[in-house]
This record gives structure tokens, C-alpha cells and sequence, in this order.
């Protein structure tokens, strides 16, 4: 579904490439996280995914193909088509993307509106059953209020009942749990685990937290300064990698009896 192929990301034609000859095949229903220190590429390569890579930042070498098509070459009006639909992202924030003096309603109608066609009632009564697939039974009370109503966990569930909305091929994740307690964390987790296996859709995540990868992916590329130090299955990674870097990683999760917890 998509291919990522040898990738180089640079911003502001520096000599140093932010994410150099990265690449990742992602098949339907597979989660990849990738892992690994600020500043080590993560959101450059899924925002290079997104085709929406920040201030002067390009993609100088390789390609990315997303069902045999190259998103390098698609023009604003095919993201248009594909954005939110078929590619959808879920921001470590989701909250902060909401304009907060509008009802969640209101503007879950319009995105649904927007990419698809649905009367006022239609959108907003599928948006209710949305927020219950997301753990939000009470759907009708969060489409009412505004966004600072809500606490920060339930703000992040609507984010992931808007990105999961179009059942999108491919969803991209820049720490959707970080800023969240355990509890809501695993909550999220496990959603996220279930919408893939409900719509088979693939996931790229980017974590700090190598257990929760290891918990949910089907592969965990580890990054730093730009490049994949080392990749492979949870028992690779937490089992039989040989790269110092991962083994560091590791050192910082907390274990007991040879198991790692999230
Ligand atoms: N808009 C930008 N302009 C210039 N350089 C940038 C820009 N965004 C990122 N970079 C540089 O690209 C490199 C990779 O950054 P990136 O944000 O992709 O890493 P990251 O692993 O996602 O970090 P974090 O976990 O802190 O988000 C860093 O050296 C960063 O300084």
C-alpha cells in the first residue's frame, strides 16, 4: 500500500539531511512505530508521507508511492481527495487542532461534509456513532460541547474518531498518547489496535516509548541522526538486537523477570 523508497529529506538545501535513504513498505493492517531521540527524523519522514513537510523541507532523493502512485508529484488538489480520507493523520495534540469556540459537533459535521455527501442530520448522527466506536459512548453530550470542555484524554479520542472517520488506508500517528496518563494511554493503545484490525488499516506511529511500540507493532524502526539504526519484529528488538543504540533504548524501560512494561 505504501513504499517508501530510499528516501533523503533535507530542510533549507542544508548539507546535513534530516532522514537519509529511509526506506519502509507498509501493507494493509500492518502498525510500524518508529522510535527514537528528538531530532532524529521520525517527523520528518511521516511528514514527508503527508507531503506536508514544514518550512523550506524536501524530499531531495527517492520516492514514496502510496497504492503505485507517487505523492511527491500529487498535485494540492489530489491531497485534497486523499487527505483525511484515505491518508489520515492523529497529532500528539489533538486538541490544539480544534478551534475552540466551536462545538466538537459543528466542526465534526463540516469535516464530514467536506469530503463527503451527507445532510447536517446524516454527518451528525454518524459522528455519534464515531465517538462511540472511540470510547465516547455519550456522543450527543461531547458533539455539545466545546473543545475546552473536555479533558485532554477525550480530546485525543475525538482527534482519533475524526482521523478514523473515512476509514482510511493508511493513518499516520506523531505520539498520539504522549501527552496522556497510563490509563487513557493503553485506552488509546488498544483503540487503535482495534480500528486496524475492524478496517485493515496501516499504521505508521512515532512513540519515544519503545515497550508501547513493542506492545502494538508489527516492526519498530529505530532512528537516530537521521537514519535507521536498527529494525525487526518485538522479539528482535527486544530480545535479540546486537545495536548498542537499541540496547540503550531498552536500559531505560522498566522490566522485571525478563518482561518489559508499557
Ligand atoms: N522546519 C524545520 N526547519 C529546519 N530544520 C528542521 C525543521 N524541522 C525539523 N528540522 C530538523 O530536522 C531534524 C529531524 O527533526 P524531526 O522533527 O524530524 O525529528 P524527530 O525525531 O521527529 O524529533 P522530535 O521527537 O523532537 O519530534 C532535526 O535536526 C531538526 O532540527
Amino acid at each position: 500500500m505504501l513504499e517508501i523508497q530510499n528516501i533523503t529529506v533535507k530542510y533549507n538545501n542544508s548539507d546535513k539531511p534530516a532522514v537519509e535513504n529511509f526506506s519502509l513498505n507498509i501493507k494493509r493492517g500492518e502498525i510500524c512505530c518508529l522510535v527514537g531521540e528528538s531530532g532524529s527524523g521520525k517527523t520528518s519522514v511521516i511528514r514527508a508521507v503527508q507531503g506536508n513537510l514544514p518550512g523550506h523541507g524536501t524530499v531531495t532523493q527517492g520516492d514514496i508511492l502510496f497504492e503505485g502512485q507517487s505523492l511527491l508529484n500529487y498535485t494540492v488538489n489530489e491531497w485534497r481527495k486523499i487527505r483525511g480520507t484515505e491518508i489520515s493523520m492523529i497529532f500528539q495534540d489533538s486538541g490544539a487542532m480544534m478551534n475552540p469556540v466551536r462545538t466538537i459537533g459543528s466542526q465534526f459535521v463540516e469535516y464530514i461534509r467536506a469530503h463527503g455527501t451527507y445532510t447536517k442530520r446524516e454527518a451528525w448522527e454518524k459522528g455519534v456513532q464515531m465517538l462511540k466506536c472511540v470510547r465516547l459512548p455519550d456522543g450527543e453530550h461531547i458533539m455539545n460541547s466545546y473543545p475546552f470542555q473536555l479533558s485532554g484524554g477525550m480530546k485525543q479520542r475525538v482527534g482519533i474518531a475524526f482521523a478514523m472517520f473515512f476509514r482510511p488506508k493508511l493513518l499516520l500517528a506523531d505520539e498520539p498518547t504522549s501527552a496522556l496518563d497510563v490509563t487513557t494511554q493503553a485506552q488509546i493503545v488498544r483503540q487503535m489496535m482495534k480500528l486496524r484490525e475492524d478496517y485493515g488499516t496501516g499504521i505508521i506511529m512515532i512513540t519515544h516509548n519503545l515497550a508501547l511500540a513493542a506492545y502494538m507493532s508489527d516492526r519498530i524502526l529505530i532512528m537516530k541522526d537521521g537514519n535507521v539504526t536498527d529494525s525487526g519484529d518485538r522479539e528482535h528488538i527486544l530480545h535479540n538486537s546486537q545495536v548498542d543504540y537499541t540496547k540503550k533504548l531498552l536500559s531505560a524501560v522498566p522490566s522485571a523477570g525478563g518482561c518489559y512494561y508499557v
